[in-house]
Order: C-alpha cells, then sequence, then structure tokens
C-alpha cells in the first residue's frame, strides 16, 4: 500500500509544482519573485556605481555615452522594462525600442547582472537637462568584468554602427580636380548584388562566406602576426560572369564602402591610398588590360606595397583589395605571390547548376521540363556566360518556357558567339542608382583612355606582364575555383 501512495506522490508533485508554475507566469507573479529576489540580493551585496556623463568636462560630446545608449537599445532586456519609447526607424517599417528617461535596465555579463540607470536631471534655471547613465555594478564583481564590460559594450555599438550606416562608393578624381574636390569623391552605394543573387558553386561561395568572416574577426591574429589587418583578392573569369557584381555582394555582405580606383586618372596612387578608410573595399578592375598600357614605376611600386600591407599599414586597417581580370595567363607571378593575392576565385562560364540558379532568380522556377534538355546540352560543353543568359531571361521573363527555349536556342546555335553578349560593366556604372556627379570627361570611367592622363613607365608592364619564359607556377593554373595563400 505504501509503495502505490509513493508512486501517487511522485505523480502528484510534478503535477502541482507545473499548475503553480502556470498560475504564477499567469499573474506575473514569478515577475514579481524574481523582483523580490533581485531586491534582497541587492540588500546583501555592496555596490558601486560608475556614471559615463553625456558631455565631458569641457562640455564636448562624450563618446562613450554614444556608444552606451546604442548598446542599451539594443539589449533584449529593454523590452521588460517599465517604460520605453517607440520611434520610427529610418524605413516607414521600423519600430525602434528607447528606454525612457530615469528607468532601469538590467545586464548580464560573464555571469554577473548588472543595471543601467538612464539618469535625466532637469536643470531649474533656463531648461535644458544633464544626462547620463549610471552603472551599477556588484563590488565583488567590478574587478573580474568591468574591463571586459566596457570593452563588450564598444565591439557591440560599434557592430550595430557598422551594420546602421549607409554605404558609399568612392572613385578618384582626375589629378586636375584634386584641389577642388579632393581627391575621392563619393555617392551612395547601392549596388543590389547579394551573394544569394550570385550565381556560382554553392561550395565555393560558402567557402567565401567563412573567409569574409574569419577575416572580419581577425584583429588580433593579424596584429599578434605583424601583420597589416587586409587581405587581397583577385577574381577572374571570361567577361559577364559576375565579377564586378560580386564585389558589390562582397561589400554588401561585409557592410563595407568600396573604392573603385580608375588608375587611368591616377597622379599620385600612395596619396589615393593614404585617403581610404578602414573597413573598405578597394577595386582596381581589369588588371589585365593595364598590360598594354603604361604607369608610373611609382605607381607600380605603390600598388606593390599596398598589397604588401606597407602603405595600408599608415592609413588604418580592415581593408580587402579586389583586382579583376579577364584571364591570369598574362600576369606576372610577382603579383600573384602569396600575401599579396591571397584568394583567387575564378569565374567560369555558365553550367547547368548556376544556370538553374539564374533561372531561379530571373524566372522563379525551380524545375522545368525543359531542364533535362538544357543539362544535355551544357553537358554537350556548349556554354555561355551569366550575363548572357541572364540578358535572354530577363527579355522573355513573362514566360518562362519561352525564354528557356531561347537560352536553348542561344546555346545550340552560337554558344561562342554567346559568350560575348552582356558585357559586364566596371562596379561603379551600376552601383549606384543615382547618377554620379561627374564632368562630362567622366564618360571615361570605364572606358580606360589611359594614354591621355597616365605617365610613361616600364616597370608596371614588365611587373604585369607575364614573360614566356616564367610561367606561373601550376598551383596558380589550377582548376580549381579558390585558391587561397
Ligand atoms: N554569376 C552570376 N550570377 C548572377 N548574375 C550574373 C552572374 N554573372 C553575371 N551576371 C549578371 O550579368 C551582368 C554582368 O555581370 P558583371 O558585370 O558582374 O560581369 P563581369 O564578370 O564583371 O564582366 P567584365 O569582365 O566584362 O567586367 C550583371 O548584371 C549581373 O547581374
Ligand atoms: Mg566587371
Amino acid at each position: 500500500m505504501w509503495v502505490v501512495n509513493i508512486f501517487f506522490l511522485l505523480f502528484l508533485a510534478p503535477c502541482l509544482l507545473f499548475v503553480l508554475r502556470f498560475i504564477l507566469y499567469r499573474t506575473a507573479l514569478i515577475f514579481v519573485l524574481r523582483i523580490w529576489a533581485n531586491w534582497v540580493d541587492d540588500r546583501i551585496h555592496v555596490h558601486q556605481y560608475i556614471k559615463v556623463a553625456e558631455l565631458n568636462e569641457n562640455g564636448q560630446d562624450n563618446q562613450f555615452y554614444r556608444k552606451v545608449f546604442i548598446y542599451i537599445n539594443s539589449l533584449p532586456s529593454l523590452e521588460d522594462s517599465n517604460f520605453t519609447n517607440l520611434f520610427s526607424g529610418k524605413k516607414s517599417t521600423d519600430i525602434i525600442l528607447s528606454l525612457d528617461d530615469n528607468q532601469v535596465i538590467q545586464d548580464e555579463f560573464l555571469g554577473a547582472r548588472v543595471s543601467w540607470v538612464n539618469e535625466v536631471e532637469r536643470l531649474v534655471n533656463g531648461g535644458g537637462c544633464n544626462r547620463s547613465f549610471l552603472l551599477r555594478i556588484k563590488k565583488k564583481d567590478k574587478r573580474r568584468i568591468l574591463r571586459p564590460y566596457l570593452q563588450h559594450i564598444h565591439t557591440v555599438s560599434d557592430d550595430i554602427e557598422q551594420r546602421r550606416r549607409e554605404l558609399k562608393l568612392f572613385i578618384n578624381n582626375k589629378p586636375s580636380e584634386n584641389p577642388i574636390n579632393g581627391r575621392w569623391r563619393s555617392v551612395p552605394f547601392t549596388h543590389p548584388a547579394t551573394l544569394d543573387t550570385i550565381a556560382m558553386d554553392v561550395d565555393l561561395k560558402n567557402k567565401v562566406k567563412s573567409d569574409l568572416e574569419n577575416f572580419i574577426k581577425s584583429q588580433n591574429y593579424y596584429h599578434k602576426l605583424g601583420r597589416a589587418w587586409k587581405r587581397n583578392y583577385l577574381l577572374y573569369g571570361p567577361s559577364g560572369t559576375g565579377k564586378s557584381s560580386f564585389i558589390g555582394a562582397m561589400a554588401n555582405y561585409l557592410n563595407y564602402d568600396v573604392y573603385d580606383i580608375d588608375l587611368s586618372r591616377v597622379s599620385d596612387l600612395k596619396l589615393l591610398l593614404l585617403q581610404t578608410t578602414s573597413k573598405s573595399l578597394i577595386v582596381i578592375e581589369d588588371v589585365d588590360r593595364l598590360i598594354n598600357e603604361k604607369l608610373t614605376t611609382t605607381t607600380t611600386s605603390v600598388l606593390l606595397n599596398f598589397m604588401d600591407g606597407i602603405v595600408n599599414s599608415c592609413c588604418g586597417d580592415e581593408k580587402i583589395m579586389v583586382f579583376t581580370m579577364n584571364s591570369k595567363e598574362l600576369i606576372d607571378p610577382v603579383m600573384l605571390r602569396p600575401g599579396r593575392i591571397d584568394v583567387h576565385i575564378h569565374f567560369p562560364l555558365c553550367d547547368f547548376n548556376s544556370f538553374k540558379c539564374l533561372a531561379n532568380s530571373y524566372l522563379g522556377v525551380k524545375e522545368h521540363k525543359l531542364f533535362p534538355q538544357v543539362e544535355e546540352i551544357f553537358h554537350s560543353g556548349a556554354t555561355m556566360s551569366p550575363a548572357a543568359i541572364g540578358e535572354l531571361m530577363m527579355v522573355n521573363r513573362s514566360s518562362p518556357s519561352r525564354a528557356l527555349k531561347s537560352v536553348i536556342t542561344a546555346l545550340q546555335s552560337n554558344g561562342t558567339d554567346a559568350k560575348i553578349v552582356g558585357k559586364g560593366k566596371r562596379l561603379s556604372d551600376s552601383a549606384s542608382s543615382s547618377p554620379l556627379p561627374l564632368p562630362p570627361q567622366a564618360e571615361e570611367i570605364g572606358g580606360g583612355n589611359w594614354k591621355d592622363s597616365v605617365p610613361v613607365a616600364k616597370e608596371f608592364r614588365k611587373l604585369f606582364l607575364r614573360l614566356k619564359s616564367c610561367k606561373s607556377p601550376s598551383l596558380f593554373d589550377h582548376d580549381s575555383e579558390m585558391i587561397e595563400r
């Protein structure tokens, strides 16, 4: 009999606990109990207070106050605060929560509980108010967590600011315009490409993503090695395979500004590079087009020094340099050596997988009865650039069948000619929807009339020209799509 009773109690106890918990939650009693527990906990510990005032003793803005403001208003516990304000964000659909005056918010860090008060002290005469955030921290936790906690606030708020900021596309002015307009002019960067919209091998895309993520997290690692925090990418492949679009996608992925260097407009590359800021992509497109052009020795060595990190280390770091070219064949291995180019990414003409990806984005079609036929044609060796296929799909987008048939016809009839259809543009040609405020000569962007503006020197040509006698080592000719050095 007592065995039955024990079993009955074992069954009853969890049921009662469950019902009790349910009632406590429903009536917010658990919330009240938690407040009491915190109150008791507060009474039995000694606390210290740290004030972060809005203005410093000279009446200037205290930058750390702004960081704390951003940090606090990003905390999930903000929703539990008694009073919060609601504002609309940049987009009309954005809603932003903000802690109300003199309200308290709790936070946890490394197992320690801290709280912040948004203190607002109204001034009696003349209106206005003094604002500050007051951090309350247990004395026993202070030594252990204060420094890392403040560092954490810095990192989180910097991250948030970075994500919120508007990206910019910088293009370099002609030397004659420098004194008036400065070396760079900028427009909002609104390139629509994302890594999701680029048709490329999925594994390769993931590798690039993780390479970029590793890079942005590796400040300490680079500094420990005594290296500038920079990474150089080479994107190579036929025209219209998505190299420029990929740069746009990288910038959007990283939230980096883009500096698109038109070497035909450069007189002093070093000063130009010194005026680039951190968290940026520095782009030099169509490097192979330079082969027959002439640049100064200085330009050459500055470029190589930048790739090596010498110039870069003087002007803030966290920069990614991206070179594009149609083929590596004519490039001197000196330029491509490890340390100068860290990652090589090959952009091939379309295969069946990329085709499916394009069909999905351009036509919204994942499967189609014509796919087996298209696959067969790709397997027979016919191919076209993604730009050419995208163009055909776009003009026929109202009828996916017609679009696929036109791709099939193009592949069958003229696979090779079609490769040149849909020639890609420079990044700056399509990066911003706003028209660039350029003078009439700006038409030359992408046209590359080098002879007009670039001083002559043989060294650059020597450097980029791959002499027949020094063919690239087989590693560089490797057919894999991403080679990391
Ligand atoms: N892999 C791809 N995925 C999605 N769209 C692509 C791809 N390749 C090209 N496109 C489309 O084709 C157009 C041209 O591409 P892009 O300018 O990026 O080519 P590119 O490789 O830079 O060419 P070029 O070497 O001539 O500069 C873009 O509008 C882009 O959307
Ligand atoms: Mg391009």
